[in-house]
């Protein structure tokens, strides 16, 4: 029989559970929020741009999120890796005429500094515990030039729900001001694989979508997803809640979206890979893909007090 009265216990009638730890670490913006949950797995969070550059599961041991070796994390330049938030604008905006026509490719989100709002937990077991951490961002807190080029009065408020085989990030936007606005948004995930050549992205079949290699023309996917050469595609109106990405004939991923209709899949393959210089190892482009989702077919408009909420949940499978 095995002894357990001195046994330390969360479970002892009485006994607080083990909570998240949530620490802030680094300085100026190099700032990130390290939150780790009891059974191991964790999450770091650079407050430039909220950007989300780990994500740990499987009691900590398997790493999620691919990033790049030269990613810069000092708030010098956009994080290449992890999961960039894109706002107001995906990729280049429109050339001109468009009230985003003047900002940078895929807004400003992921350049400006992000506040820590605070972190809430939920312990009903100790098995579930989780960890939400939200971070603020309103256009008073974005950089002149950014605000010069998009002067609309915005609050977004970006939750990221650490679990124990789950990641959560959620965004809220806020028309604050007078007049209406348009935006889009899109999670620019960068998922960790081990062989490009063994993935397969399943949940897209008899979706239409623009390929941005092949000239900007629309197609209807059919089948599976594979990657054996540069790949830059938006699906949209996913009829579907889900998209999985498989290795070796394993589930990896399941990456699900919530009140977001589109998704892009994104390998910059060899010459693409090479040719961005924070992109390392060249040959990490065999280590990654992009499954991004967001609302990028168009635009989505709040009037004044308006909200959107939407985001995705990743479950890590292994
Ligand atoms: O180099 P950036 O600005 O981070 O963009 C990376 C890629 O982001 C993807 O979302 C786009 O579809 C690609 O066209 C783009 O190349």
């Amino acid at each position: 029989m095995v002894e357990r009265a001195n046994r330390p216990s969360a479970l002892t009638p009485g006994a607080a559970a083990p909570e998240a730890q949530v620490n802030i670490e680094g300085s100026g913006d190099s700032s990130k929020v390290v939150a780790t949950l009891p059974s191991g797995e964790s999450v770091e969070v650079l407050l430039f741009g909220a950007t989300v550059t780990s994500w740990k599961s499987n009691g900590g041991k398997t790493e999620n999120l691919w990033l790049s070796e030269k990613a810069a994390l000092d708030g010098s330049k956009a994080v290449r890796g992890g999961v960039p938030v894109v706002f107001p604008v995906f990729g280049p905006p429109p050339k001109s005429g468009h009230p985003t026509s003047s900002l940078p490719q895929h807004g400003f989100a992921r350049t400006s500094r992000w506040e820590f709002l605070g972190k809430s937990t939920s312990e009903d077991t100790v098995d579930s515990n989780s960890v939400k951490l939200d971070f603020g961002l309103y256009s008073k807190g974005v950089s002149e030039e950014a605000r010069k080029a998009w002067p609309l009065d915005f609050g977004l408020v970006y939750s990221v729900t650490l679990s124990k085989d789950s990641l959560q990030t959620i965004i809220n936007v806020r028309n604050e001001g007078e007049t209406s606005f348009e935006f889009q948004f899109l999670l620019h995930t960068y998922l960790k694989v081990n062989d490009i050549s063994k993935v397969a992205i399943n949940g897209l079949t008899g979706v239409s979508y623009i390929d941005k290699v092949l000239d900007a023309s629309t197609h209807s996917q059919s089948g599976s997803i594979t990657i054996t050469g540069e790949v830059d595609r938006v699906y949209q109106s996913i009829p579907q809640d889900t998209t999985s990405v498989v290795e070796d004939g394993t589930p990896r991923f399941d990456v699900v979206r919530d009140n977001l209709p589109d998704t892009v899949v994104w390998n910059p393959w060899v010459e693409k890979a090479k040719a961005m210089g924070d992109f390392a190892p060249d040959e990490d482009y065999k280590h990654m893909v992009c499954v991004e989702v967001g609302a990028v077919n168009g635009w989505q408009k709040l009037e004044k007090g308006e909200v959107f909420e939407g985001g995705q949940t990743i479950k890590s499978l292994l």
